[in-house]
C-alpha cells in the first residue's frame, strides 16, 4: 500500500490544491481518468467561450446596419474557427503537467474506493489521512445513438456540420446554439417548454427569447421521438410526428454526478437522491477526512463556484482558515446573445420563500454609452429588501452584463445596502453608469414602500 498526505481524485479545478499541497511539502497523489484541467478549459467554459468570441463578432457586424454601415460578411472560416479552439485544447494538460513538483504523483486512471481511506488506481491500493473527491459531472446520456453532448465539439474532430439540432432551453443549449448560427451552421433549437433559461427572473428570460430568437431558430413544446442517422444526417421525428433533418445532434439536457464511478458502496459515504455526495459546511463528508469539493457536490456547478471553494478547502486544510465558507451570494452569467448575468434572487423565488420584497426595473438607456449600442432592452432588475435596503437579487441583459455585475457584487459582499450603489461616484458615460439611475430608481421605490408604511 503506497502511503500519501492527500489523495485528490479527479484533477479539474482542484489540480490547483494538489499544486500548492506539493509546494507546502506534502506527498500528493492526484488521480485523473481523462485530461488534467478537467471540464473548464478542456471541455467547458474556456473553450466554450472562445467560440462565443466569434459568434459575438459576427453578431456585431450583422447588426451594424443600425450604424448606417452595410457590411457584407464574404466567408466565415468555420474550419479556422475550430482548429484554434482545438489547438488550445490541445494544450491544456501540458500547462497542468507543469503545475506539479516532484512532491505530487499523477496516476492517469480511473480511481475508486476500496473501503473509507483506501483508494484503487491502476491495481495500487493507495491510502492518505485527507482524501478529497473533486470528480466532477459528466453530459446526461443522450437518448439516441451517435447524437452529441457538447464533449463532442472540445475538440471538434469530426467534421464540422452544416446544419445542428441543438436540444435544451439552458446555459449550454442557448451558449452553442447561438455560436453555430452565428457561424452560419444551419441551427435549430428544441425545447420541450415554452421558455428559454427557464431559472432566470422571468422577465429576463422574456426579454432574452424575445431577442434571442430574432436569431436563433427554436421549435418550443416539441421532443424527438425518434432519431436515426442515415447517409451522415440526422433524421428525427417530432412529437407532433413531423421530420426534422439535420447532420448534427446535440444534446444539452444537463449533467449528472460521477460518483457513479468511485464505488462508493464500499464505503460510508452518503449521496443525495439525485446521486451527488453529500458534505457539512466545511465541505466534508459524513466520513471524517474525506472531502468533497466543487461540482461533485451538485451544488453550484460552476467554475467560479469551484474555484472559490477549493481556494477556501486549501486554506482550511494547509493555513490556519478555520471558519466555514460562506456562499452568501452566487452569480453566474449565460453568455449567449443577449447576454445575461444574475447574482440572488429571481421574484418567483422571493414569493416561494414568502419573504417580503419590492423590484425595480430600469433601461440602461439613462446612459450614453448603453444608447451608443442601439438596443433598447437591456435591463436592470432589482429584489430588494425594504425594511433594509438590502439587494436580494439582481439581473441584468444586455452588453457586457457579466461584467457590469461585478460593481452589483462588490456592495453586496460588502455593506449589503442600495444606497452604497447609489452614492458612488460614476464616471460619466461608461457603461457602468447605467447602474446609477437603477439605484436611484431602487431607493426610490423602497422609500415609498416605507412611506405607505406609516
Ligand atoms: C460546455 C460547458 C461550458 C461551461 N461554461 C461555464 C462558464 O462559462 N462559467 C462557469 O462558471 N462554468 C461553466 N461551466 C461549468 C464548469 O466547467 C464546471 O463548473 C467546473 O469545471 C467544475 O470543476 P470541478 O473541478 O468541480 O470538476 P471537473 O472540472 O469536471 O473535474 C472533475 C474531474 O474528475 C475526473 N474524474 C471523475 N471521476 C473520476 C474517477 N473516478 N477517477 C479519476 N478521475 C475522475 C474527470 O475526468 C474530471 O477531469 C461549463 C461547463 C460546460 C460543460
Ligand atoms: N455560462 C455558464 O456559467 C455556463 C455555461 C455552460 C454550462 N454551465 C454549467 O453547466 C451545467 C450544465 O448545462 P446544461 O445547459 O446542460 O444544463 P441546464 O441545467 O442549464 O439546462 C438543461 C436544459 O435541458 C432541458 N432538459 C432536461 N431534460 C430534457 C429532456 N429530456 N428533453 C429536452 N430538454 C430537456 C431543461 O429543461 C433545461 O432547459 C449548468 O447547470 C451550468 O452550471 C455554465
Amino acid at each position: 500500500m503506497q502511503k500519501f498526505d492527500l489523495i485528490i481524485i479527479g484533477a479539474g479545478r482542484a489540480s490547483n490544491i494538489a499544486a500548492k499541497a506539493g509546494k507546502l511539502g506534502k506527498k500528493v497523489a492526484i488521480i485523473e481518468k481523462s485530461k488534467l484541467g478537467g471540464t473548464c478549459p478542456n471541455r467547458g467554459c474556456v473553450p466554450s467561450k472562445l467560440l462565443i468570441g466569434y459568434a459575438q463578432k459576427i453578431r456585431e457586424i450583422k447588426d451594424s446596419k443600425k450604424y448606417f454601415i452595410r457590411a457584407i460578411i464574404d466567408d466565415i472560416d468555420q474550419e479556422k474557427i475550430f482548429e484554434q479552439t482545438n489547438e488550445y485544447i490541445s494544450k491544456v494538460e501540458k500547462n497542468y503537467e507543469n503545475k506539479f513538483n516532484e512532491n505530487v504523483t499523477v496516476f492517469k486512471a480511473e480511481g475508486s474506493f476500496l473501503e473509507n481511506k483506501i483508494i484503487e488506481v491502476n491495481n495500487t491500493k493507495i491510502t492518505a489521512p485527507i482524501i478529497i473527491i473533486a470528480t466532477g459531472t459528466r453530459p446526461a446520456k443522450v437518448p439516441f445513438e451517435n447524437a452529441w453532448t457538447s464533449d463532442d465539439i472540445f475538440p471538434l474532430t469530426k467534421k464540422i456540420p452544416d446544419s445542428i439540432t441543438i436540444v435544451g432551453a439552458g446555459f449550454i443549449a442557448c451558449e452553442l446554439a447561438n455560436f453555430f448560427d452565428a457561424i452560419g451552421v444551419k441551427t435549430t433549437q428544441l425545447v420541450r417548454g415554452d421558455t428559454l433559461l427557464e431559472n432566470e427572473d422571468e422577465d429576463i428570460s422574456e426579454i432574452f427569447k424575445e431577442q434571442y430568437c430574432k436569431n436563433v431558430e427554436v421549435k418550443f413544446n416539441t421532443t424527438i421521438k425518434k432519431a436515426k442517422l442515415k447517409n451522415d444526417s440526422f433524421e428525427m421525428i417530432l412529437d407532433d410526428e413531423k421530420i426534422h433533418t439535420s447532420d448534427a445532434l446535440l444534446y444539452a439536457i444537463g449533467r449528472v454526478s460521477n460518483a457513479d464511478t468511485l464505488k462508493l458502496e464500499n464505503t460510508d459515504i452518503k449521496t443525495d437522491k439525485r446521486g451527488f455526495i453529500k458534505r457539512d459546511k466545511y465541505f466534508q463528508t459524513n466520513v471524517e477526512g474525506i472531502y468533497v469539493v466543487g461540482d461533485a457536490s451538485g451544488e453550484h456547478m460552476l467554475q467560479h463556484a469551484a474555484a472559490y471553494e477549493m481556494n477556501h478547502l486549501s486554506k482550511f486544510l494547509f493555513e490556519d482558515e478555520k471558519k466555514a465558507l460562506e456562499f452568501k451570494y452566487m452569480p453566474h452569467a449565460v453568455f449567449s446573445y443577449p447576454e445575461i448575468a444574475s447574482v440572488g434572487l429571481t421574484e418567483k423565488r422571493a414569493k416561494e420563500l414568502n419573504i417580503n420584497y419590492v423590484t425595480s426595473t430600469t433601461s440602461w438607456l439613462a446612459s450614453a454609452k448603453a444608447q451608443a449600442l442601439k438596443i433598447k432592452y437591456p435591463k436592470t432588475k432589482f429584489i430588494l429588501n425594504p425594511e433594509t435596503y438590502e439587494i436580494l437579487g439582481c439581473h441584468l441583459i444586455g452588453y457586457e452584463s457579466a461584467t457590469l455585475i461585478h460593481q452589483v457584487l462588490a456592495i453586496m459582499h460588502l455593506q449589503n445596502d442600495i444606497r452604497n450603489l447609489k452614492e458612488m461616484l460614476y464616471i460619466h458615460p461608461a457603461l457602468s453608469e447605467a447602474l446609477l439611475p437603477a439605484a436611484v430608481e431602487a431607493v426610490k421605490v423602497i422609500q415609498e414602500y416605507k412611506e405607505s408604511q406609516k
